[in-house]
Protein backbone atom coordinates (compact mmCIF):
# COMPACT_ATOMS: atom_id res chain seq x y z
CA UNK A 1 0.00 0.00 0.00
CA UNK A 2 1.23 3.61 -1.05
CA UNK A 3 1.01 5.03 2.96
CA UNK A 4 2.81 2.00 4.48
CA UNK A 5 6.00 3.51 6.24
CA UNK A 6 4.70 6.83 5.69
CA UNK A 7 3.48 9.93 7.58
CA UNK A 8 -0.69 10.18 6.91
CA UNK A 9 -1.99 13.55 6.93
CA UNK A 10 -5.68 13.44 7.50
CA UNK A 11 -8.69 15.03 9.27
CA UNK A 12 -9.57 14.46 12.68
CA UNK A 13 -11.44 15.97 15.58
CA UNK A 14 -8.90 17.56 18.52
CA UNK A 15 -10.29 18.60 21.72
CA UNK A 16 -7.77 21.53 22.55
CA UNK A 17 -9.35 21.84 25.76
CA UNK A 18 -11.86 20.83 28.24
CA UNK A 19 -15.36 21.60 26.73
CA UNK A 20 -14.19 23.41 24.15
CA UNK A 21 -15.52 22.81 20.48
CA UNK A 22 -13.82 20.31 18.62
CA UNK A 23 -11.74 21.63 15.85
CA UNK A 24 -11.31 19.51 12.70
CA UNK A 25 -7.78 19.71 11.75
CA UNK A 26 -4.94 18.13 9.37
CA UNK A 27 -3.42 15.51 11.77
CA UNK A 28 -0.52 13.58 10.95
CA UNK A 29 -0.33 10.18 12.05
CA UNK A 30 2.66 8.48 12.61
CA UNK A 31 3.14 4.38 10.75
CA UNK A 32 2.79 2.09 13.17
CA UNK A 33 5.71 0.57 15.22
CA UNK A 34 6.57 -2.94 16.48
CA UNK A 35 3.13 -4.07 18.04
CA UNK A 36 0.77 -1.63 16.54
CA UNK A 37 -1.98 -1.42 13.58
CA UNK A 38 -2.51 1.81 12.16
CA UNK A 39 -6.34 1.95 10.95
CA UNK A 40 -8.22 4.04 8.53
CA UNK A 41 -11.59 4.80 10.61
CA UNK A 42 -14.82 4.23 8.37
CA UNK A 43 -17.27 5.17 10.78
CA UNK A 44 -17.20 6.22 14.59
CA UNK A 45 -20.46 6.85 16.97
CA UNK A 46 -20.44 8.92 19.67
CA UNK A 47 -20.83 7.76 23.61
CA UNK A 48 -21.08 9.30 26.35
CA UNK A 49 -17.72 8.78 27.82
CA UNK A 50 -16.95 10.90 25.11
CA UNK A 51 -18.62 13.75 26.51
CA UNK A 52 -17.48 12.98 29.79
CA UNK A 53 -13.84 13.12 29.36
CA UNK A 54 -14.16 16.11 27.11
CA UNK A 55 -15.77 17.89 29.75
CA UNK A 56 -13.12 18.25 32.04
CA UNK A 57 -14.92 15.81 35.01
CA UNK A 58 -12.50 12.51 34.15
CA UNK A 59 -9.44 12.21 36.15
CA UNK A 60 -7.74 10.80 33.15
CA UNK A 61 -8.28 13.37 30.56
CA UNK A 62 -5.39 14.45 29.07
CA UNK A 63 -5.73 17.62 26.24
CA UNK A 64 -5.18 18.54 23.59
CA UNK A 65 -5.97 14.50 22.61
CA UNK A 66 -8.21 13.33 20.11
CA UNK A 67 -11.57 11.41 21.45
CA UNK A 68 -13.35 8.50 19.73
CA UNK A 69 -13.55 4.56 20.69
CA UNK A 70 -17.03 3.37 19.11
CA UNK A 71 -15.70 2.90 15.69
CA UNK A 72 -15.18 0.49 12.77
CA UNK A 73 -12.54 -0.01 9.99
CA UNK A 74 -10.03 -1.34 7.71
CA UNK A 75 -6.38 -2.20 8.55
CA UNK A 76 -4.21 -0.06 6.95
CA UNK A 77 -0.77 -1.30 7.88
CA UNK A 78 1.00 -2.74 10.43
CA UNK A 79 4.29 -2.53 12.77
CA UNK A 80 6.59 -5.19 13.05
CA UNK A 81 5.29 -8.65 14.77
CA UNK A 82 1.77 -7.99 14.17
CA UNK A 83 0.34 -11.17 13.21
CA UNK A 84 -3.40 -11.82 13.68
CA UNK A 85 -4.15 -8.55 11.67
CA UNK A 86 -2.76 -7.58 8.26
CA UNK A 87 -4.06 -4.71 5.86
CA UNK A 88 -7.11 -5.11 4.36
CA UNK A 89 -9.10 -6.60 7.34
CA UNK A 90 -11.89 -5.35 8.48
CA UNK A 91 -11.90 -4.44 12.49
CA UNK A 92 -13.32 -3.07 15.51
CA UNK A 93 -10.75 -1.27 17.98
CA UNK A 94 -11.18 -2.01 21.40
CA UNK A 95 -10.91 0.15 24.53
CA UNK A 96 -10.73 -2.88 26.41
CA UNK A 97 -7.35 -4.98 25.59
CA UNK A 98 -7.13 -8.46 25.01
CA UNK A 99 -3.50 -9.58 25.81
CA UNK A 100 -4.34 -13.00 26.34
CA UNK A 101 -0.92 -13.53 28.62
CA UNK A 102 -1.17 -11.17 31.78
CA UNK A 103 -2.22 -11.83 34.67
CA UNK A 104 -5.60 -10.82 34.23
CA UNK A 105 -6.21 -12.27 31.09
CA UNK A 106 -5.00 -15.77 32.37
CA UNK A 107 -7.15 -15.57 35.20
CA UNK A 108 -10.04 -16.42 34.00
CA UNK A 109 -11.96 -13.74 36.31
CA UNK A 110 -12.23 -10.43 34.50
CA UNK A 111 -12.25 -9.19 30.61
CA UNK A 112 -10.00 -6.47 31.92
CA UNK A 113 -5.93 -6.80 30.16
CA UNK A 114 -3.08 -5.01 31.76
CA UNK A 115 -0.67 -5.04 29.37
CA UNK A 116 -1.17 -2.12 27.76
CA UNK A 117 -3.25 -0.33 30.39
CA UNK A 118 -0.75 2.23 31.89
CA UNK A 119 -0.23 3.55 28.12
CA UNK A 120 -3.95 3.98 27.51
CA UNK A 121 -4.57 5.72 30.52
CA UNK A 122 -1.22 8.13 29.47
CA UNK A 123 -2.33 9.03 25.94
CA UNK A 124 0.42 7.33 24.43
CA UNK A 125 1.70 3.91 22.86
CA UNK A 126 3.75 1.52 24.92
CA UNK A 127 6.51 1.05 22.56
CA UNK A 128 8.17 4.51 23.37
CA UNK A 129 5.31 6.33 25.34
CA UNK A 130 4.94 8.97 22.71
CA UNK A 131 1.63 9.98 20.65
CA UNK A 132 1.30 9.04 17.39
CA UNK A 133 -0.58 12.09 16.40
CA UNK A 134 0.45 15.55 16.28
CA UNK A 135 -0.83 18.64 14.64
CA UNK A 136 2.39 20.94 12.58
CA UNK A 137 4.67 19.11 15.21
CA UNK A 138 2.85 19.45 18.15
CA UNK A 139 2.21 15.92 19.66
CA UNK A 140 -1.95 14.99 20.56
CA UNK A 141 -3.04 12.59 23.11
CA UNK A 142 -4.49 9.60 22.16
CA UNK A 143 -7.65 8.35 24.57
CA UNK A 144 -8.88 5.15 25.54
CA UNK A 145 -5.71 3.33 22.84
CA UNK A 146 -8.56 4.23 20.36
CA UNK A 147 -9.14 8.05 19.53
CA UNK A 148 -11.48 7.03 16.31
CA UNK A 149 -12.61 10.07 15.93
CA UNK A 150 -9.68 10.56 12.97
CA UNK A 151 -10.00 9.11 9.67
CA UNK A 152 -6.25 7.04 10.37
CA UNK A 153 -5.75 6.21 13.81
CA UNK A 154 -2.52 3.73 15.60
CA UNK A 155 -3.72 1.02 18.22
CA UNK A 156 -1.85 -1.91 20.23
CA UNK A 157 -1.93 -4.96 18.63
CA UNK A 158 -4.07 -6.38 21.66
CA UNK A 159 -6.41 -3.65 20.79
CA UNK A 160 -8.34 -5.08 17.76
CA UNK A 161 -10.62 -7.38 16.76
CA UNK A 162 -10.75 -8.47 13.15
CA UNK A 163 -14.40 -8.97 12.20
CA UNK A 164 -16.52 -10.92 9.55
CA UNK A 165 -15.75 -8.75 6.07
CA UNK A 166 -19.16 -9.06 5.31
CA UNK A 167 -20.62 -6.90 8.54
CA UNK A 168 -21.52 -2.97 7.31
CA UNK A 169 -19.28 -0.82 9.31
CA UNK A 170 -21.52 1.90 9.65
CA UNK A 171 -23.65 -0.38 11.99
CA UNK A 172 -21.14 -3.22 13.66
CA UNK A 173 -18.78 0.18 14.94
CA UNK A 174 -21.70 -0.15 17.88
CA UNK A 175 -20.34 -2.87 18.84
CA UNK A 176 -17.37 -1.17 19.54
CA UNK A 177 -19.12 0.40 23.47
CA UNK A 178 -22.00 0.79 24.00
CA UNK A 179 -24.31 -1.98 22.89
CA UNK A 180 -21.95 -4.83 24.44
CA UNK A 181 -21.78 -2.91 27.85
CA UNK A 182 -25.31 -3.18 28.39
CA UNK A 183 -25.75 -6.64 27.13
CA UNK A 184 -22.57 -8.11 28.80
CA UNK A 185 -23.28 -6.78 32.11
CA UNK A 186 -26.77 -8.75 32.51
CA UNK A 187 -25.03 -11.55 30.54
CA UNK A 188 -21.58 -11.92 32.51
CA UNK A 189 -21.39 -9.93 35.33
CA UNK A 190 -24.70 -10.32 36.51
CA UNK A 191 -26.11 -13.47 34.72
CA UNK A 192 -29.62 -12.70 35.42
CA UNK A 193 -32.03 -15.85 35.19
CA UNK A 194 -34.74 -16.86 33.22
CA UNK A 195 -37.99 -15.19 35.69
CA UNK A 196 -35.71 -13.03 37.01
CA UNK A 197 -37.30 -8.73 38.11
CA UNK A 198 -34.72 -6.65 36.24
CA UNK A 199 -34.62 -2.70 37.13
CA UNK A 200 -33.16 -0.67 34.53
CA UNK A 201 -31.75 2.80 35.61
CA UNK A 202 -31.59 5.20 32.39
CA UNK A 203 -33.13 4.28 28.99
CA UNK A 204 -29.91 5.42 27.35
CA UNK A 205 -28.44 2.88 24.76
CA UNK A 206 -26.53 1.46 27.57
CA UNK A 207 -29.46 1.04 29.46
CA UNK A 208 -31.38 -0.53 26.50
CA UNK A 209 -28.98 -2.87 25.86
CA UNK A 210 -29.34 -3.88 29.25
CA UNK A 211 -32.99 -3.98 28.62
CA UNK A 212 -32.42 -6.21 25.56
CA UNK A 213 -30.24 -9.06 27.35
CA UNK A 214 -32.56 -8.91 30.35
CA UNK A 215 -34.88 -9.87 27.96
CA UNK A 216 -33.20 -12.27 25.83
CA UNK A 217 -31.96 -13.83 28.84
CA UNK A 218 -35.98 -14.63 30.28
CA UNK A 219 -36.71 -11.73 32.76
CA UNK A 220 -39.94 -11.65 33.70
CA UNK A 221 -40.70 -7.90 34.68
CA UNK A 222 -37.66 -5.82 33.31
CA UNK A 223 -38.94 -2.20 35.14
CA UNK A 224 -36.91 1.00 33.47
CA UNK A 225 -36.71 4.31 35.87
CA UNK A 226 -36.19 7.35 33.60
CA UNK A 227 -36.72 10.91 34.24
CA UNK A 228 -37.59 11.39 30.71
CA UNK A 229 -41.18 10.26 30.03
CA UNK A 230 -40.71 10.23 26.25
CA UNK A 231 -38.03 7.25 26.72
CA UNK A 232 -40.40 4.77 27.49
CA UNK A 233 -42.44 4.68 24.07
CA UNK A 234 -38.97 3.19 22.70
CA UNK A 235 -37.91 1.55 25.37
CA UNK A 236 -41.05 -0.99 25.04
CA UNK A 237 -39.26 -2.55 21.52
CA UNK A 238 -35.99 -3.00 23.53
CA UNK A 239 -37.94 -4.93 26.55
CA UNK A 240 -38.88 -2.77 29.06
CA UNK A 241 -42.37 -4.03 30.57
CA UNK A 242 -43.00 -0.97 33.11
CA UNK A 243 -41.78 2.82 33.20
CA UNK A 244 -41.21 4.30 36.52
CA UNK A 245 -40.46 8.25 36.56
CA UNK A 246 -39.13 9.36 39.75
CA UNK A 247 -40.25 12.81 39.30
CA UNK A 248 -43.79 11.08 39.63
CA UNK A 249 -43.58 9.84 43.11
CA UNK A 250 -42.83 11.78 46.52
CA UNK A 251 -41.33 8.34 48.01
CA UNK A 252 -37.43 7.64 47.31
CA UNK A 253 -37.27 5.46 43.88
CA UNK A 254 -35.64 2.73 46.04
CA UNK A 255 -38.77 2.26 47.89
CA UNK A 256 -41.60 2.60 44.94
CA UNK A 257 -40.05 -0.21 43.53
CA UNK A 258 -39.06 -2.06 47.02
CA UNK A 259 -43.28 -1.52 47.16
CA UNK A 260 -44.34 -2.81 43.64
CA UNK A 261 -41.64 -5.60 43.45
CA UNK A 262 -42.30 -7.96 46.63
CA UNK A 263 -39.35 -6.71 48.55
CA UNK A 264 -37.33 -5.32 45.60
CA UNK A 265 -35.76 -6.86 42.29
CA UNK A 266 -33.10 -9.42 41.97
CA UNK A 267 -30.91 -7.66 39.49
CA UNK A 268 -30.34 -3.69 39.26
CA UNK A 269 -28.49 -1.79 37.04
CA UNK A 270 -27.35 1.70 36.89
CA UNK A 271 -26.48 3.42 33.27
CA UNK A 272 -26.75 6.98 33.99
CA UNK A 273 -23.01 7.65 35.85
CA UNK A 274 -25.03 9.37 38.67
CA UNK A 275 -24.01 8.28 42.72
CA UNK A 276 -27.31 8.80 44.20
CA UNK A 277 -28.68 6.67 41.39
CA UNK A 278 -26.06 3.99 42.35
CA UNK A 279 -27.36 4.09 45.79
CA UNK A 280 -30.71 3.97 45.21
CA UNK A 281 -30.17 1.25 42.47
CA UNK A 282 -28.63 -1.34 45.41
CA UNK A 283 -31.14 -0.14 47.66
CA UNK A 284 -34.00 -1.12 45.37
CA UNK A 285 -32.51 -4.44 45.26
CA UNK A 286 -34.51 -7.66 47.48
CA UNK A 287 -32.93 -8.46 51.18
CA UNK A 288 -30.58 -11.62 50.85
CA UNK A 289 -30.09 -12.46 47.15
CA UNK A 290 -30.75 -8.56 44.97
CA UNK A 291 -27.59 -8.32 42.60
CA UNK A 292 -26.57 -4.53 41.63
CA UNK A 293 -24.33 -3.38 38.69
CA UNK A 294 -23.06 0.03 38.48
CA UNK A 295 -22.42 0.77 34.66
CA UNK A 296 -22.40 4.63 34.43
CA UNK A 297 -19.34 6.27 34.69
CA UNK A 298 -19.45 9.13 37.27
CA UNK A 299 -17.25 12.22 37.27
CA UNK A 300 -14.18 12.66 39.40
CA UNK A 301 -14.27 13.33 43.34
CA UNK A 302 -18.04 11.71 42.91
CA UNK A 303 -18.26 8.63 45.48
CA UNK A 304 -20.95 5.74 46.03
CA UNK A 305 -22.43 4.82 49.26
CA UNK A 306 -24.76 3.11 51.50
CA UNK A 307 -25.72 1.97 54.75
CA UNK A 308 -23.19 -1.33 54.90
CA UNK A 309 -26.17 -3.13 56.45
CA UNK A 310 -27.50 -3.52 52.92
CA UNK A 311 -24.76 -5.63 51.84
CA UNK A 312 -24.72 -7.36 55.37
CA UNK A 313 -27.97 -8.44 54.32
CA UNK A 314 -27.12 -9.78 51.55
CA UNK A 315 -27.15 -7.68 48.66
CA UNK A 316 -24.22 -7.25 46.03
CA UNK A 317 -23.12 -4.69 44.60
CA UNK A 318 -20.46 -5.18 41.66
CA UNK A 319 -19.38 -2.75 38.32
CA UNK A 320 -18.84 -3.76 34.55
CA UNK A 321 -16.21 -2.29 32.58
CA UNK A 322 -17.09 -3.66 28.30
CA UNK A 323 -20.32 -5.45 30.03
CA UNK A 324 -17.24 -8.15 30.77
CA UNK A 325 -16.96 -9.40 27.04
CA UNK A 326 -13.03 -10.24 26.12
CA UNK A 327 -12.85 -8.03 23.56
CA UNK A 328 -10.54 -9.49 20.61
CA UNK A 329 -12.26 -13.00 20.98
CA UNK A 330 -16.04 -11.85 21.63
CA UNK A 331 -16.36 -8.85 19.78
CA UNK A 332 -16.48 -11.21 16.41
CA UNK A 333 -18.94 -13.72 17.97
CA UNK A 334 -21.00 -10.21 18.88
CA UNK A 335 -20.48 -9.28 15.09
CA UNK A 336 -21.93 -12.69 13.84
CA UNK A 337 -24.92 -12.31 16.90
CA UNK A 338 -25.90 -9.48 14.64
CA UNK A 339 -25.50 -10.51 11.06
CA UNK A 340 -27.92 -13.82 12.51
CA UNK A 341 -29.82 -11.08 13.79
CA UNK A 342 -29.76 -12.60 17.19
CA UNK A 343 -29.18 -8.80 18.78
CA UNK A 344 -30.32 -5.32 17.74
CA UNK A 345 -27.44 -2.65 16.99
CA UNK A 346 -29.68 -1.10 13.60
CA UNK A 347 -32.16 0.08 15.96
CA UNK A 348 -29.78 2.12 18.54
CA UNK A 349 -28.56 4.51 15.70
CA UNK A 350 -30.92 7.52 14.71
CA UNK A 351 -28.76 9.57 13.62
CA UNK A 352 -25.72 9.60 11.00
CA UNK A 353 -23.63 13.09 10.18
CA UNK A 354 -20.08 13.37 8.84
CA UNK A 355 -17.08 14.33 10.57
CA UNK A 356 -17.21 17.98 9.91
CA UNK A 357 -20.76 17.40 11.89
CA UNK A 358 -19.11 16.48 14.99
CA UNK A 359 -20.08 18.91 17.34
CA UNK A 360 -23.68 18.79 16.05
CA UNK A 361 -23.61 15.37 16.99
CA UNK A 362 -22.31 16.34 20.33
CA UNK A 363 -25.40 18.46 20.31
CA UNK A 364 -27.62 15.73 19.53
CA UNK A 365 -26.25 13.63 22.12
CA UNK A 366 -27.44 15.86 24.83
CA UNK A 367 -31.15 15.63 23.52
CA UNK A 368 -33.32 13.32 24.22
CA UNK A 369 -34.11 12.06 20.99
CA UNK A 370 -30.36 10.33 20.26
CA UNK A 371 -29.33 6.92 20.99
CA UNK A 372 -26.18 7.07 18.79
CA UNK A 373 -25.19 9.30 16.08
CA UNK A 374 -22.83 7.92 13.76
CA UNK A 375 -20.43 10.00 12.06
CA UNK A 376 -19.49 8.63 8.37
CA UNK A 377 -15.31 9.62 8.91
CA UNK A 378 -14.83 10.19 4.91
CA UNK A 379 -17.77 11.81 3.81
N1 LIG B 1 -18.93 0.69 32.16
C1 LIG B 1 -18.75 0.76 30.86
O1 LIG B 1 -18.00 -0.04 30.28
C2 LIG B 1 -19.46 1.79 30.06
C3 LIG B 1 -20.09 2.83 30.67
N2 LIG B 1 -20.76 3.76 29.95
C4 LIG B 1 -21.46 4.81 30.71
O2 LIG B 1 -22.82 4.42 30.81
C5 LIG B 1 -23.63 5.57 31.02
C6 LIG B 1 -24.82 5.56 30.09
O3 LIG B 1 -24.43 5.74 28.76
P1 LIG B 1 -25.53 6.08 27.64
O4 LIG B 1 -26.63 5.09 27.65
O5 LIG B 1 -24.78 6.26 26.37
O6 LIG B 1 -26.07 7.48 28.23
P2 LIG B 1 -27.39 8.32 27.95
O7 LIG B 1 -27.10 9.71 28.42
O8 LIG B 1 -27.84 8.12 26.55
O9 LIG B 1 -28.48 7.68 28.89
C7 LIG B 1 -28.66 8.05 30.20
C8 LIG B 1 -30.15 8.07 30.52
O10 LIG B 1 -30.28 8.34 31.91
C9 LIG B 1 -31.39 9.20 32.10
N3 LIG B 1 -31.19 9.87 33.40
C10 LIG B 1 -30.38 10.90 33.67
N4 LIG B 1 -30.43 11.21 35.00
C11 LIG B 1 -31.31 10.34 35.54
C12 LIG B 1 -31.78 10.13 36.87
N5 LIG B 1 -31.36 10.88 37.88
N6 LIG B 1 -32.66 9.12 37.08
C13 LIG B 1 -33.09 8.36 36.06
N7 LIG B 1 -32.68 8.51 34.77
C14 LIG B 1 -31.79 9.48 34.53
C15 LIG B 1 -31.37 10.11 30.91
O11 LIG B 1 -32.65 10.68 30.67
C16 LIG B 1 -30.97 9.12 29.79
O12 LIG B 1 -32.09 8.53 29.19
C17 LIG B 1 -22.69 6.77 30.86
O13 LIG B 1 -22.26 7.16 32.15
C18 LIG B 1 -21.50 6.17 30.09
O14 LIG B 1 -20.33 6.92 30.31
C19 LIG B 1 -20.88 3.68 28.60
C20 LIG B 1 -20.28 2.65 27.94
C21 LIG B 1 -19.46 1.66 28.60
N1 LIG C 1 -11.12 7.25 33.01
C1 LIG C 1 -12.30 7.23 33.81
C2 LIG C 1 -12.99 5.92 33.79
C3 LIG C 1 -13.65 5.65 32.49
C4 LIG C 1 -14.26 4.27 32.50
O1 LIG C 1 -14.74 3.81 33.50
N2 LIG C 1 -14.22 3.62 31.36
C5 LIG C 1 -14.86 2.36 31.19
C6 LIG C 1 -15.37 2.28 29.85
S1 LIG C 1 -16.53 3.55 29.53
C7 LIG C 1 -16.82 3.42 27.95
O2 LIG C 1 -17.57 4.14 27.38
C8 LIG C 1 -13.91 1.20 31.39
O3 LIG C 1 -13.94 0.21 30.69
N3 LIG C 1 -13.09 1.28 32.36
C9 LIG C 1 -12.10 0.30 32.63
C10 LIG C 1 -10.75 0.81 32.26
O4 LIG C 1 -9.78 0.05 32.36
O5 LIG C 1 -10.64 1.97 31.87
C11 LIG C 1 -12.01 7.58 35.25
O6 LIG C 1 -10.87 7.50 35.66
O7 LIG C 1 -12.99 7.91 35.91
ZN1 LIG D 1 -18.32 4.10 25.36
ZN1 LIG E 1 -3.93 -9.05 29.06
Amino acid sequence: MATRGQVITCKAAVAWEPNKPLVIEDVQVAPPQAGEVRIQILYSALCHTDAYTWSGKDPEGLFPCILGHEAAGIVESVGEGVTEVQPGDHVIPCYQAECRECKFCKSGKTNLCGKVRSATGAGVMMADRKSRFSVNGKSIYHFMGTSTFSQYTVVHDVSVAKIDPKAPLDKVCLLGCGVPTGLGAVWNTAKVESGSIVAVFGLGTVGLAVAEGAKAAGASRIIGIDIDSKKFDRAKDFGVTEFVNPKDHDKPIQQVLVDQTDGGVDYSFECIGNVSVMRAALECCHKGWGTSVIVGVAASGQEVCTRPFQLVTGRVWKGTAFGGFKSRSQVPWLVEKYMKKEIKVDEYITHNLTLAEINKAFDLMHEGGCLRCVLNMHA
